[in-house]
């Protein structure tokens, strides 16, 4: 399949088998879609669908049996370990349940991969460039009054948009986010997909979200893959209505009890 112009990540043909045998179904089953820069893409599909698995094909975590992933033009699985590095500095990850240094002030953690990436590199970057980096992050996410703060004096929320910061100091133009909503309630949702969104509109990232949480989907993705057992169902384009806003918890509960 020629590669899509504009296509950012593309999977072409992957099928991916943990284990040999035949007659085990495939975590991935000839999956074949692109997603184009500067979308926010939704992953959705039931427990044990593959959601994971696609997401760790896009960073090289996890290799595909057969198939290729493209990654902004190189095919993931022939990159060296240098190509692979460099690929990695190019993808933010946020993960559910963000794990932040506890003894390290925000500040601190969010300027870590800067420290982590100019170590590997055996580039100066002073402390001065990467705190204003940091203090930019930071300010971005909302957290600029928190920098001085530890992990434990923070809430669920603010820590992961912190984490978020993190993922989004050194500037990738693709973030993958697993679940990163999943363990907040309705408020601090919104916080953190007002900076999915505003990463996309201001920065341009291009942001791809699993997530269980249609709503989610509804308000922040412009497409979405259904995966069923390693299969691709469909992609959606998510209809946009005029309101794009979060059900409050109360609209939540009155939705799920009243119904
Ligand atoms: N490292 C692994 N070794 C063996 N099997 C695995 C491994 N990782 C995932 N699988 C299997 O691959 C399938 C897809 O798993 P995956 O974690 O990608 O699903 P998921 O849709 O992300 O699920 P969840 O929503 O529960 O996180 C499952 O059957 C899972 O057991």
């Amino acid at each position: 399949m020629a590669t899509v112009p504009s296509a950012i990540v593309q999977f072409d043909s992957i099928t991916k088998r943990f284990r040999a045998e035949r007659d085990e179904p495939a975590a991935l089953d000839d999956i074949t879609f692109s997603i184009s820069e500067g979308e926010i893409f939704g992953i959705v599909g039931e427990s044990g669908a593959g959601k994971s698995t696609l997401l760790e094909l896009v960073n090289g975590l996890t290799a595909p049996t057969s198939g290729t992933v493209t990654v902004r033009g190189a095919d993931v699985a022939r990159l060296d370990r240098r190509g692979l590095r460099a690929l990695r500095r190019d993808i933010g990850v946020v993960f559910q349940g963000v794990h932040l240094l506890s003894n390290t002030t925000v500040r601190d953690n969010v300027r870590l991969p800067l420290r982590l990436a100019a170590r590997a590199e055996g580039t100066r970057t002073s402390r001065r460039e990467q705190q204003r980096a940091v203090d930019e992050i930071l300010a971005f996410v909302g957290l600029a009054h928190r920098a001085d703060h530890f992990p434990a004096q923070l809430s669920g929320g603010e820590r992961q948009r912190v984490g978020l910061a993190r993922a989004l100091v050194s500037g990738p133009p693709l973030l993958l986010c697993d679940e990163p909503t999943s363990s907040l309630d309705a408020s601090t949702t919104g916080d953190v997909l007002r900076v999915l969104a505003d990463a996309r509109e201001k920065l341009g990232t291009t942001v791809i979200v699993i997530t269980h949480d249609l709503d989610v989907v509804k308000v922040l993705c412009d497409r979405a893959a259904l995966l069923e057992k390693g299969r691709l169902r469909e992609v959606f384009p998510i209809a946009r209505s005029g309101d794009r806003h979060l059900p409050s918890y109360y609209e939540q509960v009155k939705r799920e009890l009243m119904s």
